[in-house]
């Protein structure tokens, strides 16, 4: 699909506008993972139980079948309450929004970044919209995130109209650092995580063997619970007001994505991003992200 759609979407990225006006057909990944065993993540017990429905994690601590361990995830339900949603949500939506690809839409505050050449530029990063500093003062106060210094904030909103969505991926990792951290404003909705089969090259994660990690590696292996499958998925809730960090395991050795079936009402999330150990200061690439990091303290 090499046209040129007024939706956003660019070559293998598609949504609802632009599948039905250029009729394209695309295999349902929904179905395909469906078919595979799956596990639902509970934040109470951090173990994954079978099943494929969401709300299975709501049992706690009445769960069905054998747990298996799923390391490399955090998630603090309530984080913010209905109070600040409404304020949020309120604030983000006087602020404009770009359309994005696969039916999304953003709201994107931080560095220009390349890729490919691994090449980071201030652009016109002024820092951070003023109504949104209490969630990053909220952040400050979680230990896991101990030192999480935000260097991009990009608000994503997902509509069952647009049948939104993102394909599975993984955060690249030559800039954006091990925590990725997403506040779940409205809408209940589900992180699909599969193990990713890829090269190293791809994603920029050959970069992760040069720097140190940021979260401690537990040595918990959950020794005592059955062996997650090969070909497995394991389906994370993300619920209205949570918060969520991947880091480690899962945020380096699975893609992740949203499901268009999993977008059932408007969802709008925050994601958060820290720079790579190189790009902090005392590292080796210090003086590329000095004025960034400057900026990013910045709230207008
Ligand atoms: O919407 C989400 O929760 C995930 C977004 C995501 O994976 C990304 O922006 O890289
Ligand atoms: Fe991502």
């Amino acid at each position: 699909m090499e046209t040129v759609r007024a939706c956003g979407c660019k070559g293998i990225r598609t949504c609802l506008i632009c599948e039905h006006e250029y009729n394209i057909i695309k295999p349902n990944t929904y179905k395909e993972l469906q078919k595979l065993p799956s596990y639902v993540y509970c934040p109470e017990c951090d173990k994954a139980w079978p099943g494929w429905d969401i709300n299975l994690y709501k049992q706690h601590p009445n769960h069905i079948g054998s747990p298996i361990a799923y390391s490399g995830v955090y998630i603090q339900q309530n984080f913010v309450d209905e109070r600040e949603t409404k304020l949020l949500i309120k604030d983000l939506d006087s602020l404009p929004w770009d359309i994005s690809q696969s039916g999304r839409r953003k709201q994107n505050y931080g560095p220009k970044c390349n890729f490919k050449k691994r090449k980071l530029c201030l652009g016109n990063f002024n820092g951070f919209p003023i109504n949104t500093e209490f969630v990053q003062k909220k952040l400050s106060q979680v230990p896991l995130l101990q030192g999480f210094r935000t260097i991009e904030q990009c608000s994503l909103e997902y509509t069952p109209e647009r049948g939104a969505s993102i394909d599975p991926h993984i955060d690249d990792c030559w800039i954006w650092g091990e925590r990725i951290v997403t506040v779940n404003v409205i809408g209940d909705s589900v992180l699909t995580m599969t193990r990713y089969q890829g090269s190293n090259t791809r994603y920029n994660l050959d970069c992760v063997s040069t720097y140190p990690p940021v979260v401690p590696q537990s040595d918990y292996s959950g020794d005592d619970l059955e062996k997650a499958p090969e070909d497995v998925v394991i389906r994370l809730p993300m619920p209205a007001g949570s918060l969520m960090v991947l880091y480690g395991d899962a945020r380096y050795n699975w893609d992740h994505a949203v499901l268009r079936e999993d977008v059932t009402s408007r969802r709008v999330c925050i994601a958060y991003r820290e720079f790579t150990p190189p790009y902090l200061p005392l590292g080796q690439y210090s003086n590329k992200s000095e004025e960034i990091l400057k900026k990013a303290q910045n709230f207008w």
